[in-house]
């Protein structure tokens, strides 16, 4: 059998701003205030799946969520019709920007996802990121769960855990600080868990805030029935959070036996190096970038390691999809050139545009959830979220009619950005065989 590692890409939403929403995340708070153009990420988001696509890999879409999140609203005691809802909420700015981000868009924050050869019971198992942290994106688990649902119908083949318990202390935010590494697709992998702090802890270390608890990870690997002799937990370095790695994904990916990240990234690199190797066995291959090459800033500022690494088919070396940012940074740039030179397990760059969301803080790596699928997993999906040369036409003919060019936070209380944006919304769950899916639609 078969097995792909699909990246499901999520879709800009009609409302990407720049609301400087993410202590901690160094684009998000710089940005702010920033005009936005949300039909520019939007196509800058495709024509990244679109370029996949054409290297021969699988490529999944997750549609945003819809926003203002009018549920939230509703929760916090807003009454009435939508549009007085709307206008009632207006009066609160700092709030209507929070339930009106298109964070969602970021889908490394969806959910932690342990792929089938795994997991104790053969199935690949699923559990929506609670992103207690922000209070932005502690509002997207439950749309997460019903589109996660909707595509992998719970049954023999895919399991579905509620998002944690327990707020801040349990907090989690997925995928993003999570790494697997196996030898090819199908074999049984190590799955390595990277956390901020301890729940039950104050860590004075922090300037910005540790996200992911220890505590959250191991509840998620026990849920998961992972193999605790194939699972590593290691804490992020606070030099490195500090300087703006507010999930790992900032500072390391892995694809297959291959872990590239940065020297700095953890706080025990040296017992982390252990603890992978004793699960792994023989095989790993780390390339670790020292700092003295690439210091922590450039990493933050170029996303260097906020790239999807991939096996291209037909390619013996692994490429690395890389953020346009990172031809703006010169030692990020030099080090490139003696990756590629050195013969290693990275043979091929390639650089996308993806800016829109890079000043949100959100690279390459951010706007992708990968899911390990077997050919017969891809044919028991429960609507059309694999692209074909069709349907990525369709979406961005979507983009085109429905998306504006131009945004800025106060534009959020506009009545006719909300119809837009559910309109664009009604419109794709259709293209994408969603059925009835937000709140707007019941
Ligand atoms: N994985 C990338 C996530 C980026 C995301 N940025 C934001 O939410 C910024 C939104 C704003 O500032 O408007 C975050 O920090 O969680």
């Amino acid at each position: 059998m078969r097995y792909h590692e699909v990246n499901f890409d999520g879709l800009v939403g009609p409302t990407h701003n720049y609301a400087g929403l993410s202590y901690g995340n160094v684009a998000s708070a710089s940005n702010k205030g920033r005009v936005a153009n949300p039909r520019e990420g939007v196509l800058q988001g495709l024509a990244k799946m679109r370029h996949l696509m054409s290297l021969g890999l699988v490529q999944g879409v997750l549609p945003p969520h819809e926003r203002p999140h009018l549920p939230t609203l509703r929760a916090l005691g807003f009454q009435g019709r939508d549009a007085e809802i709307l206008s009632a909420a207006a009066r609160h700015p700092a709030l209507l920007v929070n339930v009106t981000s298109a964070a969602t868009m970021w889908t490394a924050n969806a959910a932690t996802v342990s792929p089938a050869p795994d997991t104790a019971d053969g199935r690949i198992h699923f559990t929506p990121a609670n992103l207690a942290a922000m209070f932005h994106r502690a509002i997207e688990p439950d749309t997460t769960a019903a589109v996660l649902r909707r595509i992998f119908p719970e049954g023999d083949r895919f399991a579905h855990h509620d998002p944690l318990i327990g707020g801040h202390h349990m907090g989690d935010e997925g995928a993003a600080n999570h790494c697997r590494f196996s030898d090819g697709y199908g074999a049984p992998g190590v799955a390595l868990f990277v956390y901020g702090r301890n729940a039950f802890e104050t860590d004075r270390d922090l300037s910005y805030p540790g996200r992911q608890t220890r505590e959250a990870s191991e509840a998620i690997a026990r849920q998961h029935g992972l193999d605790p002799s194939r699972t590593v937990f290691a804490r992020q370095s606070a030099k490195a959070i500090n300087a703006g790695a507010f999930h790992n994904d900032v500072v390391a990916v892995s694809n297959g036996p291959v872990f590239f990240h940065h020297e700095e990234a953890f706080a025990d690199p040296d017992g982390l190096g252990r603890d992978l190797n004793a699960a792994y066995g023989d095989g790993l291959q780390c390339v670790t970038v020292p700092a003295d090459r690439v210091g922590l800033q450039d990493a933050v500022t170029s996303y260097l390691f906020n790239s999807q690494l991939v096996s291209v088919p037909g390619r013996e070396r692994m490429t690395l999809i890389l953020p346009g940012e990172v031809n703006e940074t010169p030692a990020v740039k030099d080090y490139l050139d003696d990756l590629i030179a050195s013969g290693g397990p990275i043979g091929h760059c390639e650089i996308l545009d993806v800016r829109q969301s890079m000043r949100n803080g959100g690279g390459p790596a951010c706007l992708r959830l990968r899911v390990v699928l077997s050919e017969d997993d891809l044919k028991a999906l429960g609507a059309q979220a694999i692209l074909d040369a069709d349907c990525i036409e369709q979406l961005e003919a979507w983009a085109h009619r429905h998306y504006r060019d131009r945004l800025l936070p106060e534009d959020l209380g506009d009545p006719a950005l909300m119809e837009e944006g559910m309109a664009a919304l009604d419109d794709l769950t259709g293209i994408l065989g969603l059925g009835s899916l937000y709140a707007f639609q019941k």
